[in-house]
């Protein structure tokens, strides 16, 4: 079905040319989806006035095409993970291999190791074969049995690897950083006009990326981080003025603070990059929380490690992607409410906690499971389609295929937005600490 072009305009993906063969899930009976299968783009109402032609956009249906762009049994696929650790990656590793070699019946599938580095010659990272057998339970582990790596590589050598083994379509799992790299040696493919399909499954326990509903290992480490607030909740209960002190990761989009203050509700103070404070009186964070104690004799404090950078002073230091290394503001915080009411000769009882890497190094809940599996089948099938510089993601809860480059600046908590008015409910915490009028 086409919707009506006066109101609505699907945003294609890119594809590499026509559809020839016949999808063997045919003989399995699978519903197939067409490129006429849409769902709208959610906009907000402000956004309208802004809008200029059809109002709305739609994103076209994940899901299997009855006609295919790569012949299965001549096909290569590989599958690299980059970035940071993330719940997940192994299901989402395992769904591909099993959708490529069991489901669609392909030749080969590569496993490229250490990230972008087991793309490039220099560093001998041989590629593994994966199959059905050696990727039967790697969905019960955490990490990634491809292992990652961060750090730019030549663009140019990592499509003569593509082309040295043959690889008609290249899976990247990670970030931001991760897709970014998709849209280069994507260009470089076309620039070579070369047929090899990339497309990316956005992995982030940030859960940063642009018009994605949701990415997958972002509850997985919402649910770790609640038992550490259950944790701090009973530390703070336990003594006079007890203070438990939360750092949780979140270097510029702080939902895991934010959705972890709401899905354990005993945080009282909840900090986010997004949203920046003062600490010192009248009406700093370190008043607030004095207040807090008189009236009940403990706090919880969720911080994300984006949060306050305003607090320091000097440069940063990057990583090998060049990501900025914050100043620590979960030590910052701890050293000034300590100071704080030392000065007032109060008594206070703090325990710091920082779970940082426990929260990403584990394997999947059940939820996050079922979505890696059905993100890895359906990133599979828009391969197999001939679609290209796309990625599959949920949007309004379904999945869709989304342009690369329809995928903007990093997806951030607004201040004004349902969830940071929940998380002020939750905590009543006040919604400015800061001395700005
Ligand atoms: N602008 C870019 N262009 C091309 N490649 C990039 C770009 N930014 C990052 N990359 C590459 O993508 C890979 C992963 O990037 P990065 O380390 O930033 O992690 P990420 O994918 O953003 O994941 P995370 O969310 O865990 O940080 C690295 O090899 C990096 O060099
Ligand atoms: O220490 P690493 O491995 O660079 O990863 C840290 C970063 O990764 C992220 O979790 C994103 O994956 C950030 O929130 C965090 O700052
Ligand atoms: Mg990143």
């Amino acid at each position: 079905m086409n919707p009506d072009e006066s109101m609505f305009r699907i945003v294609p993906t890119e594809t590499l040319g026509p559809c020839r063969y016949d999808s063997p899930l045919g003989a399995m009976r699978q519903r197939f989806y067409t490129d006429g299968e849409w769902v709208i783009r959610r906009t907000r109402s402000h956004e309208f006035e802004e809008l200029e032609g059809p109002p709305f956009e739609c994103f076209e249906r994940s899901g299997a095409r009855e006609k295919l762009y790569f012949r299965p049994q001549d096909t290569t696929v590989g599958i690299v993970t980059c970035g940071g650790l993330c719940p997940g990656i192994n299901d989402v590793i395992r769904a591909i291999t099993f959708a490529a070699a069991e489901g669609y019946g392909v030749k080969q599938v590569l496993g490229f190791q250490y990230g972008y580095e087991g793309l490039v010659a220099k560093y001998y990272h041989r590629p593994i074969e994966l199959n059905p057998d050696n990727t039967d339970d790697i969905h019960e582990k955490g990490g990634s049995i491809l292992k990652s790596s961060r750090g730019p590589q030549d663009t140019g050598e990592i499509v003569d690897t593509l082309q040295h083994y043959c690889v008609d379509i290249l899976f990247a799992i990670g970030g931001d950083g991760t897709m970014r790299g998709v849209r280069d040696i994507h260009d470089e493919i076309a620039r070579r006009g070369l047929r090899i399909s990339v497309i990316g499954v956005p992995k982030t326990i940030d859960n940063d990326i642009s018009l994605v509903e949701r990415t997958f290992g972002y509850e997985t480490a919402v649910e770790s981080a609640w038992s550490t607030i259950t944790s701090a909740h009973a530390e703070a209960k336990g003594y006079r003025n007890g203070i438990g002190l939360v750092k949780l990761m979140g270097r510029d989009s702080g939902w895991i603070a934010a959705s972890t203050a709401l899905a354990n509700s005993n945080v009282n103070f909840c900090l986010i990059p997004e949203v920046p404070f003062d600490l010192e009186p009248p009406n700093g964070f370190l008043e607030h929380l004095r207040r807090r104690l008189m009236r009940r004799a403990h706090a919880v404090i969720v911080v994300a490690e984006g949060a306050g950078q305003n607090l320091f002073e000097g440069e940063y230091e990057r990583d090998k992607s060049g990501n900025k290394r914050l100043h620590d503001i979960g030590v910052l915080l701890q050293e000034q409410i300590e100071r704080f009411f030392a000065e007032q000769n109060t008594e206070i009882n703090l325990k710091y906690f920082d779970p940082s890497y426990l929260i990403r190094s584990t394997p999947a809940n059940a939820n996050d499971s079922e979505y890696c599996l059905r993100l890895g089948h359906n990133a599979v099938h828009a391969a197999m389609a001939g679609k290209t510089n796309c990625i599959v993601g949920l949007h309004c809860g379904v999945l869709v295929n989304l342009p690369m480059p329809m995928i903007g600046e990093r997806k951030r908590v607004d201040p004004n937005g349902w969830t940071w008015q929940s998380v002020l409910q939750a905590t009543r915490q006040p919604a400015d600490m800061t001395h700005e009028e």
